[in-house]
């Protein structure tokens, strides 16, 4: 009988709603040394009309589970066009399909998180194995589903000895602490690029602050940004998650109400200085003393970001990109989904109770066979 295949696709469109990332990996050599190959990486883009519908299922509305059902559809056929750029590349069967979905929905203290696809779809437009549904698990074990990807960083990342940070800047902001002593500590920073992203195309109808050039014309407010510094969120002790059920263009413009009028500019300067306050002050409640801190995620290509994370830091620690350990930033996710199918496959946990705050160590995902 022969081996079952190494490779993997991992599959992940995040909170930013700008398409889907993929990755080809080949876990082959995973077990003997840690290392996994990344083959090929892909991206294809939400259409308008998806991204629209998409935003409108953040919030409540008519119709809803038609509507989901519907988005769940499209999001099956645009991963499914993010498999078929992979393809090529792959050199023999592919095991499984990791398939993150959509999160439409996440409310862990309610008992759910949702995260839109129709996985039964993608495994017939592929003919491969999918594996989706990674979150629910942990919520029903009471942790939060979020974040996941600390399991995986600790894997791919850490060094026995050092105390190294992975600091996801998606939509939204993830940490994960790789204390030198090995425990493995993470949670939501907050808005990442989320509000970054809603304030540009509000103001200039940009999907993104390219580099952060628009937010480096303007100044940080102080009084805005303690305003938004003072949103409970940020007190809260881990185990915590959060999303755009929080973090929306709404919750920003009842901060701005609180103040006087301000150029758009230096909101956007403000909302810069948010994501790298709220992210320094987070490594800073989970480490006194940190070696390195490695950036994945969009928000790596914003140079501005980058500089005042690093200014944040104090200069206590060195901030660079994940590329510095052979992956690059914008493969990070993808990659942790494919790992997380690996886990599954091998009835291995895949989420890390201290950071969720589940029960225990569960299985993550649910089998679509081709
Ligand atoms: N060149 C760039 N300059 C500035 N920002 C950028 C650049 N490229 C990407 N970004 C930012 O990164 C975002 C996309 O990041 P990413 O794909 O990591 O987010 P995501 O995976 O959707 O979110 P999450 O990790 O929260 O699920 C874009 O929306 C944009 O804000
Ligand atoms: C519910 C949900 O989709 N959460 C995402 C989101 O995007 C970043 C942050 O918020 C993180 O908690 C998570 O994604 C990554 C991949 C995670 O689970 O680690």
């Amino acid at each position: 009988m022969t081996a079952p295949s190494s490779l993997y696709i991992g599959l992940m469109s995040g909170t930013s709603l700008d398409g889907v990332d993929g990755v080809l990996a080949d876990f082959a050599d995973v077990a003997h040394s840690g290392a996994i190959r990344t083959i090929a990486a892909g991206f294809v883009p939400f259409d308008f009309d998806l991204r629209a519908d998409l935003m409108a299922l953040q919030c409540s509305g008519a119709n809803e589970i038609e509507r989901e059902a519907i988005a769940a559809n499209r999001i099956a056929h645009v991963y499914s066009a993010c498999v078929a750029q992979l393809l090529p590349a792959a050199s023999g069967p592919v095991r499984a399909i990791a398939a993150h979905g959509q999160t439409v929905r996440h409310r862990p203290e309610l008992g759910f998180t949702r995260q839109t696809i129709n996985p039964a779809l993608l495994a017939e437009l592929t003919g491969i194995d999918v594996v989706a549904d990674f979150r629910s698990r942990d919520v029903a074990a009471g942790g939060q589903g979020a974040p996941l990807v600390p399991a995986y960083h600790a894997a791919q990342f850490g060094q026995p000895g050092q105390t190294r940070v992975v600091v996801n800047i998606g939509g939204i902001g993830n940490i994960s602490v790789l204390h030198a002593d090995g425990r493995v500590t993470g949670f939501d920073t907050g808005p990442g690029n989320v509000l970054m992203d809603g304030w540009i195309a509000r103001h200039q109808g940009q999907q993104y602050d390219a580099d952060g050039a628009w937010a480096a014309t303007g100044k940080p407010d102080p009084a805005l940004l303690a305003a938004m510094l003072g949103e409970p969120y940020f007190a809260l002790a881990a185990p915590k998650s959060t999303g755009r059920d929080l973090f929306h263009l709404d919750w920003l413009d009842a901060m701005l109400a609180r103040c006087t009028a301000l150029p758009a500019a230096d909101v956007q300067a403000s909302l810069m200085q948010l994501t790298a306050v709220s992210i320094a002050r987070a490594i800073g409640t989970e480490a006194r003393q940190v070696d390195a801190v490695y950036v994945c995620g969009g928000g790596t290509y914003n140079g501005a970001l980058m500089r005042a994370l690093q200014a944040e830091m104090k200069g206590s620690a060195i901030v660079a990109s994940t590329a510095t350990l052979g992956v690059a930033p914008n493969r990070v996710e993808a990659l942790a989904f494919a790992w997380l199918a690996y886990r599954f496959h091998h009835r291995q946990a895949g989420n890390l109770p201290a950071v969720t705050g589940a029960k225990g160590s569960r299985i993550l995902g649910a089998l679509y066979p081709a």
